[in-house]
């Protein structure tokens, strides 16, 4: 497939020379339009709505009539037009919390319809093995929700580009170039450098016996590893771009209105939802356009080192003049950039944060872990990542984090190519599919204890990240699984080793570690839901480490 089809190049949103103009910035997602005659506006709101609605409930039954011939698998009975939402939304419960509730019931096969979208939900290893390994290929595509269309440049980037050859070129870019072993370590210095610096920031604190929010201090030291490790940049706009990634992170759920009725274009405009996303890609341009610029300005060239736009535009140049079938346009590029920064940022930040919750409501798992980076690394003489290797519990203490809190708890949602079976249930072609991986690792079927954090639970086990053991796959499994374990690990190993080398780490005053609340903000992605205040007490300063 050319790059033509995933450039939308006459677009004005996407021309690729658009400059900021105007006046000083800004941020758009924090302003309200003011609207004029509420009464008026809802009035002619809900005339095509309903119309729209009722029109929609003839279709759906004419398809259940055509289904009636296939054997779906069980679920709860659905509403006219609605289908299953109202119960996915009852008890304001996150939705992996309220699918793993209804698979108890409805087992761990579950055919849902969220507005007018067939989805396949499953919930135990077994099923997540048959559809992510046997029937891997037929599950390889991912939806087209909007986000991706818009903000994505028509799903330019890796994770929501269709599965076919514009994928696999970009897969294998990625996998060969921006996130190999070697790559990663060639970042070493940027990753020790903002952790010291991060180090010293947080002692500085400890000096004062303050509380530290360590949401904000890790959010803000990842988003800067990410910044020059993607454009050799220090993060700026950092504020603007929390607001722009939890924009992101709901979007990319695909329970906008849009998304949950896709045949009903109307809605896209109707919602607002193309307009908010309208509005993020000229953010996003916004900070991306210099970047590239720069980047083929002369100022760069015969740089040593080089950083992931350098790599994308090498890839671009050499292509281009080997007249190669496959090349990536500006705008392809920066999408595939857009998602590395927030793949890159949010996701490790949040595995940290829960470690550092987990330590902590854990004194005796916090004891362990410590002792052991102290003793590593004092007696190598070495603080920093050539002596992760050897923090063998350490490495426990992640994966447990990873099963009772995968950040990505229901996968980057796929959707079947082709009618399957699985188990014995039909599975139409354009089912989505979500896979319950939080509900399979917290599975008393296959965890002894389940609710508990025991990192010991590891160790003498084959169970790792690659994605075959099935009741715990936190970064997927199959074509689609995350191509950046090793970059992901990297930035969290380091980071945690440093904070317990360097730290003791107490609650504030009078509380006890069963205190420390571990609710979830709700949403698609699993997340603190209040800030991690902490007290830090230096440790390791006076040894002259
Ligand atoms: C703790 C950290 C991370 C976790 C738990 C995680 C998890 C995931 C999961 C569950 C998927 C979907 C897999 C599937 O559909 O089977 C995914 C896909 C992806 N992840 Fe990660 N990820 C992490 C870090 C990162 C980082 C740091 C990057 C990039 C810098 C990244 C880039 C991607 C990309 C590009 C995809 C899409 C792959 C495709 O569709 O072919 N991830 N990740």
């Amino acid at each position: 497939m050319g790059h033509g089809l995933y450039g939308l190049q006459t677009s004005k949103r996407n021309n690729e020379n658009v400059k900021h103009i105007g006046p000083a910035y800004t941020n758009p997602f924090l302003h309200h339009t003011p609207t004029k005659d509420p009464i008026m506006e809802a009035t002619l709101w809900l005339l095509p709505i309903i119309s729209l609605l009722v029109a929609l409930f003839l279709v759906q039954k004419l398809l259940m009539k055509k289904s009636d011939k296939f054997r779906l698998p069980p679920g709860p009975s659905k509403l006219p037009v609605v289908g299953n939402l109202h119960q996915l939304a009852a008890k304001n419960m996150s939705p992996h919390h309220r699918l793993r509730e209804l698979a108890r019931v409805y087992g761990p096969i579950m055919h849902l319809r969220l507005g007018e979208v067939p989805t396949l939900v499953v919930s135990s290893a077994d099923a997540a093995k048959e559809v992510l390994k046997n029937h891997d290929i037929r599950f390889a595509n991912r939806p087209k929700l909007m986000v991706g269309k818009i903000l994505f440049y028509n799903f330019s980037d890796i994770g929501l580009s269709p599965y076919g050859e514009y994928w696999r070129q970009l897969r294998k870019i990625a996998t060969l170039e921006l996130f190999t072993v070697k790559r990663v370590q060639s970042f070493r210095h940027v990753r020790e450098e903002e952790v010291s610096k991060f180090i010293k920031s947080v002692a500085s604190e400890a000096a004062f016996g303050s509380v530290v929010n360590l949401n904000d201090k890790l959010f803000g030291l990842l988003f800067n590893i990410t910044s020059r490790i993607v454009f050799s940049r220090e993060g700026e706009d950092q504020d603007a771009f929390r607001v722009f990634l939890s924009n992101l992170v709901d979007a990319l759920a695909g329970f906008s209105i849009a998304d949950l009725y896709p045949s009903i274009k109307l809605l896209e405009s109707m919602s607002g939802f193309r307009k908010k996303l309208q509005e993020m890609i000229k953010e996003s341009d916004r900070m991306l356009d210099p970047i590239i610029k720069d980047h083929l300005s002369k100022k760069r060239q015969g740089k040593a080192e080089e950083d992931l736009v350098d790599v994308l535009l090498r890839f671009q140049k050499e292509n281009e003049s080997t007249n190669m079938p496959f090349s990536l346009t500006t705008n392809n590029i920066k999408s595939v950039i857009l998602e590395i920064f927030s793949a890159g940022s949010e996701t490790s930040f949040s595995t940290v944060e829960w470690a550092m919750s987990e330590l902590l409501r854990n004194p005796k798992v916090m004891e362990r872990a410590q002792a052991e980076v102290r003793d590593v690394f004092k007696k190598k003489g070495i603080i920093g990542e050539s002596s992760l290797n050897e923090l063998k519990y350490l490495k426990l203490v992640i994966k447990e984090t990873l099963r009772l809190h995968p950040i990505v708890p229901l996968l980057v949602r796929r959707e079947s190519t082709e009618h399957c079976q699985i188990h014995g249930y039909d599975v139409p072609p354009k089912t989505r599919l979500m896979v319950n991986v939080w509900a399979i690792a917290t599975d008393p079927q296959y965890w002894e204890e389940p609710e508990v954090f025991k990192p010991e639970r590891f160790e003498r086990s084959s169970i790792d990240y690659k994605g075959t053991n099935f009741e715990f796959i936190p970064f997927g499994s199959g074509r689609r699984m995350c191509p950046a374990i090793a970059f992901a690990l990297a930035n969290i190993e380091l980071l945690l080793a440093m904070m317990l080398y360097h730290f003791d780490w107490k609650l504030p005053a009078g509380m006890r570690p069963n205190d420390l609340d571990m609710d979830e903000s709700f949403g698609i992605t699993i997340r603190r839901k209040n800030a991690l205040c902490v007290i830090p007490m230096s440790y390791a300063f006076s040894s002259g480490m």
